[in-house]
């Protein structure tokens, strides 16, 4: 093993991963420097959320490494992995999965709440980012209450609650309509910015990817064709062969 360079946040080299002998990732290598904002664009199935997966510790990859600031993940135990995840890092679905029977406010403070911190801190803190995104007002509704679109901005305050050094966006908003989208992202990209967040979203929609400071794509597993985000609108996302 190597260890990554300094200012890489997230460093992960020849990752391979199979699904019950699917192959989803074959060979794919990343670093994330701190503070950035990466989008990984690429079309259904072609191993985005496997990625994200790996990178974030849910899933050891079959062959390969992970680092996070410059220690290796790939050979944490599950419990050291399971305290990286809630200590350092974020995660945003597509879907909110918020708790039905807690409000707002609850739900994004809930993270604070599992690992002990106490309930006036954990409930001013998650106060303060509904606040940041525009969402202070529903602090006491449930989810049933609440738009799809101030869900997802909950799940994105779940996600900040804790400051932590990465958030991992997965689709963060495939389940909105087109105008929320934007609206969600940059809530999520410039609450971080601001916080030296860094953030790893996937996004099949080359319009999401304009959010980010970088783009890497992925084709069935493989990295496609480095895509800089500033030239997007003069190139195709895809090989011509998806
Ligand atoms: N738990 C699993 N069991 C079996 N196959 C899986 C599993 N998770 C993913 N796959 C398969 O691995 C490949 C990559 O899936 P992955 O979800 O990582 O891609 P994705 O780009 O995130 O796609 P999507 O946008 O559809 O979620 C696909 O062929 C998928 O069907």
């Amino acid at each position: 093993m190597v260890a990554p360079p300094d200012n890489d946040v997230l460093w992960a080299r020849a990752l391979r991963h199979s699904h019950r002998g699917d192959p989803a990732l074959i060979g794919v290598s990343v670093n994330v420097r701190a503070g950035e904002i990466l989008a990984v664009l690429g079309p259904r199935g072609s191993g985005k959320t496997t990625l994200l997966h790996c990178l974030s510790g849910q899933l050891v990859p079959d062959e390969g490494e992970v680092w996070f600031n410059s220690a290796p993940v790939h050979t944490l135990a599950e419990p050291a992995r399971e305290r990286l995840r809630r200590d350092r890092f974020g995660w945003i679905g597509g879907d909110a999965q918020l708790m039905p029977e807690l409000n707002a406010w609850e739900n994004a403070a809930l993270p604070m709440l599992l690992r002990g911190d106490g309930h006036r801190r954990s409930r001013r803190t998650a106060q303060e980012w509904l606040e940041r995104l525009d969402i202070g007002d529903v602090a006491r509704k449930r989810p049933a209450d609440l738009t799809q679109a101030q869900r997802q901005r909950v799940a994105v305050a779940r996600s900040l609650v804790t400051a932590p050094a990465v958030v991992f966006a997965d689709e963060p908003t495939a389940a909105l309509h087109r105008p929320d989208r934007a609206h969600v992202l940059r809530t999520l990209t410039s609450a971080a910015r601001s916080h030296d967040i860094t953030v790893v979203l996937t996004t099949s929609d080359p319009e999401i990817a304009r959010h980010a400071d970088r783009t890497m794509t992925l084709v069935d597993g493989r990295p496609g064709a480095p895509m800089p985000v500033r030239d997007r609108e003069s190139a195709s996302p895809w090989p011509a062969s998806v």
